[in-house]
């Protein structure tokens, strides 16, 4: 089994599901020739040609528009905003529109679109570059939110993703892309969508960490007794899961390396508030970014939860 980073797990889900489904069509800026800013789609407009991997003009508005078209015509769509900072002009596109199509149709129409991006913070870009905005899609009804945490769980989901009869964004941690390797298995598999994963098992603490947070989660456990959660799919998201490992620890901490307010994590607070507070031994804690802009490179350590504040919060739960 070939080892792989996120960007090459990436290239060959698409690679695969292009060879296998001809309605599959890859779009946005400089996807072709340059094979993407990131060089995600490489070689697929040689191997698949210019109507199946289409430049566009730098207008992401338009770029979303046209993918909405294509998916509700039957097509498959797999669109790239460059990074996640661009797409608040595809915005009205993704909310007024790709999310309603199934209701404002009753059914009759469904809108098979992906949208990837790069999103969040560590890679020394400027502003825009760096955005985790995630909770901005995970509250618009009838958008999926998907974010893998590794070249494995990339790929399953993206084909996942690929194949949903509905619009999914896949946010893909720029910080990952070339971090790690895994073992990806040529060949069909796919991971479901909203469907979360415990990473790492244990009995005292409930930490849920998604994207790059979650290999600082898992170094900052070390050495106590916590169970790890990835998400995976953000919206919709799995409560069961968390329910059931928070009712067995008492104790939850939650990451992520969006702003605090009014992030993923108050939800997942609010929930484990309505559906298990009677099962918690103390108040839920977040670690999450400062509700300030993305900074530039100098501040982003001090900017995204380290290791250190991931442990302190391990241990002030653990103290209840
Ligand atoms: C709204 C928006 N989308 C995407 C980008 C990312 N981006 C930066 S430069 C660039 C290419 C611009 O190409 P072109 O307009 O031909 O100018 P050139 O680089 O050739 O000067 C892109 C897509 C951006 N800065 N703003």
């Amino acid at each position: 089994m070939p080892q792989l980073n996120m960007v090459q797990a990436i290239n060959l889900a698409l690679r695969e599901e292009m060879a296998r489904d001809n309605r599959l069509v890859v779009l946005g800026e400089d996807v072709g020739r340059d094979g993407g800013v990131f060089r995600v789609t490489e070689g697929l407009f040689e191997q698949f040609g210019g109507d199946r991997v289409m430049d566009t003009p730098l207008s992401e508005s338009a770029i979303a528009g046209a993918a909405i078209g294509m998916a509700v015509c039957g097509m498959r769509p797999v669109a790239e905003i460059q990074f996640m900072g661009f797409i608040y002009a595809a915005f009205d596109q993704l909310v007024a529109h790709a999310a309603r199509i199934r209701t404002r149709s009753r059914g009759r129409f469904t809108c098979p679109l992906v949208i990837r991006t790069p999103y969040g913070g560590g890679i020394k870009a400027p502003e825009l570059h760096e955005e985790s905005t995630e909770a901005l899609f995970c509250h618009v009804p009838g958008l999926k939110v998907v974010v893998p945490s590794g070249p494995y769980s990339a790929k399953g989901l993206l084909l996942a993703a690929i194949r949903d009869p509905d619009p999914v964004l896949f946010l893909e941690p720029t910080r990952l892309y070339r971090l790690v390797k895994e073992e990806v298995p040529e060949g069909d598999y796919t991971l479901p969508l909203g469907t979360a994963r415990i990473v790492r098992q244990g009995g005292a603490v409930t930490v849920v960490a998604w994207g790059s947070m979650l290999q600082r989660t898992i170094q900052a456990v070390e050495g106590y007794d916590a169970e790890v959660i990835d998400p995976m799919t953000l919206a919709p998201f799995d409560g069961e899961t968390l329910l059931a490992s928070v009712r067995k620890t008492g104790r939850l901490v939650i990451v992520h390396e969006a702003p605090l307010t009014c992030g993923l994590g108050a939800e997942i607070a609010a929930t484990v508030a309505e559906e298990a507070i009677l099962h918690l031994r103390g108040p839920v804690v977040r670690v999450a970014a400062p509700d300030v802009p993305v900074p530039l490179a100098r501040l982003m350590d001090r900017y995204l939860p380290s290791v250190e504040r991931i442990q302190a919060a391990v241990k002030e739960v653990l103290t209840y």
